[in-house]
């Protein structure tokens, strides 16, 4: 299993130090939607320069243009790309095309998708490399997480590994824990505690 820091609320001199204080303890580092949205593909250029032994993922969410959006993102040294689950199959298919000429992968966020076990499905048979179930901040709000729907492609899902993001803290990991995804997703987690270094050694310790 592996551990993917989020870091959404951050400006680029912030991602790096954040990440100078975890990085032996993580496996991925996200580039946030929020982060890409303030700082462009400069925010993902920089930290793979600052840390080249981890991968770094671009959360871009993609919905459309997906060959182009994978282009970019891969040439600024993304090692894994989003998209959504919600997008037409043709966008799917075009990011794992492109990942694949770049040797990149790409990670499909499975946020706002209605029919969660068909759709995992689809999209598994589309070479996608991670599929991921995800409750993001507007549902947090309202108490929803994404346990159950974690457990649900588990049962579905034969090739991609599988992901889990949204609101998980350390109280909540042994729950994420028992159903063994490939990859937990923390933000808020070990950005928002005092001493994040030891939230996220404490997190890597009950997911090996
Ligand atoms: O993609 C995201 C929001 O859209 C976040 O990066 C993801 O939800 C993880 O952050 P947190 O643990 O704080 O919820």
């Amino acid at each position: 299993m592996e551990l993917q820091l989020a870091l959404d609320l951050v400006n680029i001199p912030e991602a790096i130090a954040l990440v100078k204080e975890v990085e032996e303890h993580i496996d991925i580092v996200e580039i946030g939607t929020p982060v890409v949205i303030n700082e462009g593909l400069h925010a993902v250029k920089a930290i793979k320069e600052a840390f080249p032994n981890l991968k770094v993922l671009a959360d871009l969410k993609i919905m459309d243009a997906a060959g182009y959006e994978v282009m970019k993102a891969s040439e600024a040294g993304a090692d894994i790309i989003t998209i959504l689950g919600t997008a037409e199959d043709m966008s799917i298919k075009g990011a794992v095309e492109e990942a694949k000429k770049h040797g990149k992968k790409i990670l499909v966020d499975m946020i706002a998708v209605k029919d969660l076990a068909g759709r995992a499905k689809e999209v598994d048979a589309m070479g996608v490399d991670y599929i991921c179930v995800h409750t993001g901040y507007d549902l947090q709000a309202i108490g929803k997480n994404s346990f159950e729907d974690l457990q649900t492609i588990k049962s579905v899902v034969k090739n991609a590994k599988t992901a889990i993001a949204g609101g998980i803290k350390l109280e909540t990991l042994p729950e994420v824990v028992k159903v063994q995804p490939d990859l937990v997703i923390v933000g808020g987690g070990i950005t928002g505690q005092a001493d994040k270094k030891a939230a996220a050694a404490k997190m890597q310790q009950m997911i090996n």
